[in-house]
């Protein structure tokens, strides 16, 4: 049982000493070890952590001990006595739902530990352990600001959300980078988690589903590959434009697909062009991506850029003028992105300097960005290139695997300023950064954003390195 009275400072403190660890370790350690565990209480310096397994609790006890002791002093201010108890099946109480997260899609050489065995049993519908705060809980239908560029696109999202398999099948979504399309995929998967609890839905990006259809041939396990895809009610498949020019994988993704729709499970796919453009798709994959629904998004109009603001600034640090926005709104055009990154500069300088946040100091923070935000074209390479200079590592150590504290800053703004200046898709930019996987992506974009509010230098090195590449000094 978890004790109320104190489960708000345990969540607060684990939630913290997570973000710290999150930087230090594996995606295959953290998923294995650290992703199930759950606060239970804290009492002055006293935390008790619940487990999912005796197997977990040992790798904490023993080879993580030094680690998680030391981000529990970071966190704490002071050395914490770590109680940890073992839960079997215990399920994470501030899942957003029992949707499956992503595939784990291990690439072996990232893993630094034998391969995990399973954390918990899992709960009947499918659940993975969440934590709390999860980056993608932000994701939701009712964040989701609607707009002529996008209507369409959403009621279809919704329909499906609400009557999976029922009412079109599959939907497939496409339209540009950056216009929303995960955020509507993830909002399927937080819906249907919500409300039909039974219900074993997947979401996962098409590169993870490449990887591991991959690493299922080489581990010859290809029928736990299939019980994975096909055992479903909802699979929800990102940026399936990769899947051009695979043509192996084309071919499973063909039965996948057909049982799935055979057994009435939904199916939802999201592209950044339609299918009849996607050049190398086999003819009877392109047939059945056509069999339902398609709808588009465009680049929204400015009601609906100023409509994302407004909402985008409910979690700024300080309230956001109308003005302000508006100036964002009319000067940034058809990048959301781009626009949401503007807001999270003045608000974060506004906040820093205390300053009063008027439509003239965002002219001030924004002007360089401002002059020709819309002809520059900066590439992942060109950000590398200038974090390396500004931060003295190279752009094999940024991309690498290393984990020393400065050079994860260095890799997580780098990370940042790429989802922000280019049209790469969380999973690709995972893929610049050694095939990590796309969730230590969305990790460090929340994070960059939350600390340039905090610290002057982060927000200092930020808006530099932006400003530089805007105006082509490379
Ligand atoms: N209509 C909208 N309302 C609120 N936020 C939006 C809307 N459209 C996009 N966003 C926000 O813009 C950002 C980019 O959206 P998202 O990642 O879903 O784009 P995408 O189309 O999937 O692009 P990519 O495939 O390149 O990742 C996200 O932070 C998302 O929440």
């Amino acid at each position: 049982m978890r004790d109320t009275r104190v489960v708000g400072d345990a969540d607060l403190l684990w939630g913290t000493c997570c973000d710290l660890l999150r930087d230090q370790v594996t995606d295959g350690v953290w998923k294995s070890t650290f992703q199930g565990i759950q606060p239970v209480a804290v009492d002055g310096d006293r935390l008790v952590l619940a487990v999912p397994s005796g197997v977990v609790a040992d790798r904490i006890h023993g080879t993580y001990r030094s680690l998680l002791a030391d981000a529990l002093v970071e966190a704490h201010g002071e050395p914490v006595e770590l109680v940890v108890e073992v839960h079997p099946g215990d399920p994470a109480p501030a899942a957003p739902g029992p949707a499956v997260a992503e595939a784990p899609a291990l690439a072996l050489d990232e893993v630094d530990e034998p391969p995990p065995l399973p954390a918990a049993p899992a709960p009947p519908n499918g659940a993975g352990p969440a934590l709390p705060g999860t980056v993608d809980a932000l994701y939701t239908f009712e964040d989701f600001v609607i707009g002529q560029s996008n209507r369409f696109s959403f009621a279809a999202a919704q329909a499906v959300a609400e009557t999976p398999g029922r009412a079109y099948n599959p939907l497939f979504i496409y339209g540009d980078a950056g216009l929303g399309k995960t955020h509507l995929l993830q909002s399927i998967r937080a819906y249907v988690g919500e409300n039909y609890p039974g219900k074993v839905v997947r979401y996962v990006s098409t590169e993870s589903f490449l990887n591991d259809f991959i690493e299922s041939i080489r581990l010859k396990a290809q029928a736990d590959f299939k019980r994975r895809y096909r055992e479903l009610d909802v699979l929800l498949v990102d940026d399936i434009q990769f899947i051009e020019g695979a043509e192996r994988f084309q071919e499973e993704f063909f039965h996948t697909f057909n049982e799935l729709h055979a057994r009435r499970s939904q199916i939802v796919l999201t592209s950044d062009r339609s299918p009849d453009a996607i050049a190398t798709l086999e003819h009877r994959l392109r047939s059945r991506f056509k069999m339902g629904l398609i709808t588009d998004i465009q680049p929204p109009d400015v009601e609906t850029r100023m409509a994302i603001l407004r909402k985008k600034a409910e979690r700024a640090p300080i309230p956001v003028p109308d003005d302000v926005l508006a100036f964002i709104a009319t000067n940034i055009t058809d990048n959301i992105r781009e626009l949401e990154g503007a807001l999270t500069r003045v608000s974060a300088y506004a906040n820093l300097y205390q300053r009063e946040l008027g439509v003239s100091l965002a002219e001030q923070v924004l002007s360089d960005i401002l002059g020709d935000s819309q002809s520059r074209t900066v590439s992942p390479a060109m950000i590398l290139e200038k974090v390396s200079q500004r931060y003295g590592f190279t752009v094999e150590e940024i991309t690498g695997k290393s984990r020393r504290r400065p050079l994860v800053t260095a890799r997580q703004v780098a990370m940042y300023v790429i989802r922000e200046l280019t049209d790469l898709s969380y999973p690709a930019i995972a893929r610049d950064f050694g095939n990590r996987d796309h969730t230590t992506v969305m990790h460090a974009v929340s994070k960059i954003e939350a600390l340039m509010a905090e610290r002057k230098a982060i927000f200092h090195q930020v808006q530099a390195i932006v400003q530089e590449l805007k105006k082509g000094q490379v």
